[in-house]
């Protein structure tokens, strides 16, 4: 099997040790005592995202109004900054990306946009795991275009955990007009092959978006290469942009000047918009796809958080990332073999996002008992548990220590004096 050194605590030190991006372990506020596992929920308060929050409460005690203007960041191009910021995570120009909306509210701005049912085609395509709120604002979106919620078709999972890109491609009949799938899943956290779906969609005359919530800031992409029509996505995971922190969205430049299916003011050519004019002249940029104000405090974090990305380098962080949940899948797999958990997380590395996924029926109460012993998962109804190691601030030593966790748990049956239901938020 495994040689046994590779199972002791001092191996996971000696490779925190070798680890090159260590230096990113102190720039974050982490819980004394806690191993938190948790970033793909709601990433961890860095002291540069603390520090760019309070420069910019500064700027309105400083400036007021002239906040707009003035300033190391002027708010009124905060959100074209941050999506210059961005662009090289996802592999995108500058001008395709701006900070905005939240996900949610972005895919339905990218819907009414790119949604133009003509003719036959006047399905939308999406998949039976993806996230609850873009089927949600798909299904309104069609609704809003007078047609019944059936014209949105979801690719089944064979094993109700992943998706087959064959089942995808078989999808795209000719009675679509878009599709929008998730680029990792948020449950088994499988990675789906963006280039080779975009591909197979234009073949088809068929636009496609991605919901990036699960990979910004863990997997590179190259959207502008692969030729994507658009994507979306949040900042408070992987980007540590904090609660509520604002979305993100990408637009393909060949769709530069494609009038935005939900106009507003903010979303105008940044020289004429404060002429306060009636007649809307979108910028030529994503920028065109903004609506209102932008809430700046709420993306002040991203602007400290996002240089810790550029000096780490997506790449770095990813190998990291396929580090630890490679060593996670070895630990789980000496250790943990005699208590039925199904890792439901694709091994390969090309398709495992930065995420482990177990299944046990006993999870919900197992994640209680790892928060009382320390560790912070996610439990996802009924039966999942996310387990995040995050490049910028987890240690090999924390995913050790998860492992020994959770065995004693397992062994003394520490869960058993939880209720095996799943609390409020998870
Ligand atoms: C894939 C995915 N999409 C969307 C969301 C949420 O959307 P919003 O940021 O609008 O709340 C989440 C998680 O919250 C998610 O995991
Ligand atoms: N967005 C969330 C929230 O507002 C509260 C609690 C959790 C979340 C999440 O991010 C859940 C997350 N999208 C998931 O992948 O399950």
């Amino acid at each position: 099997m495994y040689p046994e050194k590779n199972l002791h605590e001092a191996y996971a030190r000696q490779l925190d040790e070798q680890d090159d991006l260590k230096r990113f372990r102190d720039e974050f506020y982490l819980q004394t005592g806690k191993i938190y596992l948790d970033g793909n929920s709601l990433g961890l308060l860095s002291k540069r995202a603390e520090k760019s929050l309070m420069e910019l409460l500064e700027t309105w005690k400083t400036f007021g109004i002239d906040g707009w203007t003035k300033g190391d960041h002027p708010w009124f191009y905060i959100s074209e900054r941050l999506g210059e910021l961005c662009a090289p995570l996802i592999g995108a120009n500058p001008e395709e990306v701006i900070i905005t909306g939240s996900t949610t509210s972005n895919l339905h701005q990218l819907a009414a946009t790119f949604y133009q049912p003509k003719g036959r085609k006047t399905k939308m395509l999406a998949d039976e795991l993806n996230f609850p709120t873009d089927i949600y604002a798909l299904k309104s979106q069609l609704e809003i275009h007078g047609y019944d919620t059936s014209h949105l078709v979801r690719v089944k999972s064979g094993d109700g955990q992943t998706l087959q890109e064959e089942d995808v491609i078989a999808a795209m009949s000719e009675d679509v007009a878009l599709i929008v799938l998730p680029s990792v899943l948020y449950r088994s956290g499988q990675i789906l092959d963006m280039k080779r779906l975009t591909e197979e969609a234009h073949a088809r005359d068929i636009l496609i978006g991605f919901d990036l919530c699960h990979s910004i800031g863990a997997i590179p992409h190259a959207l502008s290469e692969w030729g994507v029509d658009f994507a979306f996505w949040c900042t408070y995971k992987y980007l540590n942009g904090g609660p509520g922190a604002v979305g993100g969205l990408y637009v393909n430049q060949k769709h530069f000047g494609k009038k935005p299916g939900l106009a507003g003011w903010f979303g105008s050519n940044k020289e004429k918009q404060f002429d306060l004019e009636h007649d809307f002249q979108a910028a030529d940029t994503a920028g065109a796809y903004q609506v209102g104000t932008p809430h700046i405090l709420s993306a002040a974090p991203l602007l400290g958080s996002l240089e810790m990305f550029h000096e780490a380098g997506i790449e770095k962080i990813r190998a990291k990332s396929l580090r630890l949940t490679e060593y996670m899948m070895m630990l789980i797999d000496a250790e943990l073999s005699e208590y039925d958990f199904k890792v439901a997380n694709p091994s390969e590395a090309a398709k495992r996002g930065g995420h482990i996924y177990l299944e046990h029926a006993e999870a919900a109460r197992i994640c209680k008992a790892l928060k009382e012993n320390g560790v912070i998962p996610d439990f996802r109804s009924p039966t999942g548990i996310r387990l995040a190691p995050v490049a910028l601030y987890n240690t090999f030593s924390d995913v050790w220590q998860t492992i020994q966790t959770l065995k004693a748990i397992m062994q003394e049956k520490r869960y058993e004096k939880f209720t095996n239901t799943r609390d409020v938020v998870a």
